[in-house]
């Protein structure tokens, strides 16, 4: 059978979209296309209403392209595509393009049911019941909104998990949040918990990694105490379960968690997980599974940029009490690039290292305190890798970028390459150009100005850059 006018569409937008973005916001749309109209569905109605602002002109270029010139009548709801076209029908509310304020509807306020008090902050031993179950809350008070900051790379998690914890179990739910190792999922899971139980103490919210989930339900099943287990997480009001790439090829557990996530989502309470990578892509996790985690929000959270970085510092640093001077803040930044917690890790390093010597925090105090970490770093990104990769990336040689062409193919590889070496090193710009073939440092200059300029209005090149300074980073 031919593609359908919106599978044409959505390979297009995959070919032009960043994948973080398009997996965000297009992929999760169903069409059902009838009589001249194609009407997309939306899981949910932050979902619609972004893509309504952000892609509906794009979304009508390609449509009409598709269609031979021919404008299709468009319609995006939320919902889920209906098995007979006459429940679609019935399917409110409906939204049309161009028509944007009509019928977007309230959202509710939170629907949660009384449940005990039990909320117990900073508890480090859980009680549990006789069943070795987890009996009480186990919010860490200490990661809030408050101190998470915001940047470019979180601000959509931030803004997706603040809705939920404002709305829980009516505004998206299940919310998936996924990204790298340490880059605050976590501390956003126990905002969410925090200032759940800040508006309804009486609320039962449970924070759990997903081994811990397994782990409870091998007790569980040991002890003949399986019934409770069930009943025990289906009680809850809002679950909040890390890191659900554990549950890969543990297939009991996922058995367990499908219908404990079933029962959660009929009762409107409210889910959230994390993962170190797109649902989908998870090996090892029934489609089943993989498609509900997709039924709500699904939320990328990309390494903080620079600037973030140096936020976070100067919070971190402010909690902890400690004058951390901005320029050395940006120091530190600036050479630690992968993940918050690395962050962190260095910053309680440089503390502990002025309490112990009494000495203030300057850049020349920081490069001894660090001056492991930091050689590490240098040795990790060097000129001569960041040539190999760039090369690697574009499929090209490394001595094509350092070779005098200046066909595209080669050129514009060779700037991103030069761009990257400027931000990953401490070179200095005539070093650079030395080390790209003999070039004048104005070239190494003209090449960042120019990148950082395609950077913002290529996606192309925004994205190939974000992925080479992962690539470099890890
Ligand atoms: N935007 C931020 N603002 C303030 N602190 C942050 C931010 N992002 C991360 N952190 C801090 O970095 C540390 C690591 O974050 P967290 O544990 O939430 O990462 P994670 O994404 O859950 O990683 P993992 O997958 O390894 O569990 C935490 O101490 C957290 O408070």
């Amino acid at each position: 059978m031919a593609n359908s006018l919106w599978q044409n569409c959505q390979n297009v937008m995959q070919q032009d979209l960043p994948a973080q973005e398009f997996n965000t916001w297009i992929r999760p749309l169903q069409s059902l296309e009838e009589g001249g109209v194609v009407t997309l569905f939306a899981p949910n109605k932050f979902v619609r209403d972004w893509v309504l602002d952000k892609y509906a002109d794009t979304i009508n270029q390609h449509l009409t392209q598709i269609n031979s010139g021919q404008l299709p009548s468009l319609r995006v709801e939320v919902g889920t595509k209906p098995t007979d076209s006459r429940v679609a029908q019935q399917a409110a509310p409906k939204l049309e393009i161009g028509n944007k304020l009509n019928s977007i509807p309230d959202i509710k306020p939170p629907a949660f049911s009384p449940a005990p008090a039990v909320h117990v902050p900073k508890a480090n031993v859980q009680p549990r019941n006789e069943a070795g179950l987890q009996l009480k809350s186990n919010i860490r008070e200490n990661y809030t909104f408050d101190n998470f900051v915001e940047g470019k790379s979180n601000q959509l998690a931030r803004a997706a998990a603040c809705q939920v914890a404002d709305n829980p179990g009516v505004s998206y739910n299940p919310l998936f949040l996924y990204g790298g190792v340490g880059l605050g999922k976590t501390h956003l899971l126990h905002a969410v918990g925090n200032e759940i139980l800040n508006r309804n103490p009486d609320a039962k919210v449970i924070y759990m990694h997903s081994e811990r989930f397994v782990q409870d339900m091998v007790k569980a099943l040991q002890n003949n105490a399986i019934e409770s287990f069930k009943k025990h997480y289906r009680s809850v009001n809002a679950l909040l379960i890390d890191d659900i790439q554990f549950f890969a090829k543990k297939e009991r557990s996922q058995e367990e968690f499908f219908h404990t996530f079933n029962a959660l989502l009929e009762g409107n309470q409210q889910i959230i997980m994390t993962s170190d990578r797109y649902p989908k892509e998870i090996e090892g996790v029934e489609d089943r599974l993989k498609s509900r985690f997709g039924w709500g929000l699904t939320i990328a959270i990309e390494p903080p940029e620079l600037e973030t970085r140096v936020a976070i510092l100067m919070k971190k640093a402010q909690e902890a009490k400690v004058n951390l001077p901005h320029e050395v803040a940006f120091f530190i930044a600036k050479r630690l690039r992968s993940h918050v917690r690395e962050l962190e890790g260095a910053l309680n390093r440089v503390v502990a290292h002025a309490n112990f010597t009494g000495k203030p925090i300057t850049i020349e105090f920081v490069k001894e305190a660090l001056r492991d970490l930091l050689a590490l770093q240098e040795k990790l990104v060097t000129i001569d890798n960041i040539q190999r990769t760039v090369a690697e990336y574009y499929k090209i040689k490394v001595a094509d970028i350092l070779s005098k062409r200046r066909s595209r193919s080669v050129a514009r590889p060779r700037q991103v390459a030069m761009a990257l070496a400027k931000e990953l090193t401490s070179h200095s710009l005539p070093e650079i150009g030395d080390a790209f073939g003999g070039r004048d440092h104005t070239t190494v200059l003209h090449a960042c100005r120019k990148i950082k300029e395609l950077r913002e209005e290529n996606l192309d090149i925004k994205e190939d850059y974000l992925n080479l300074i992962r690539t470099l980073s890890s």
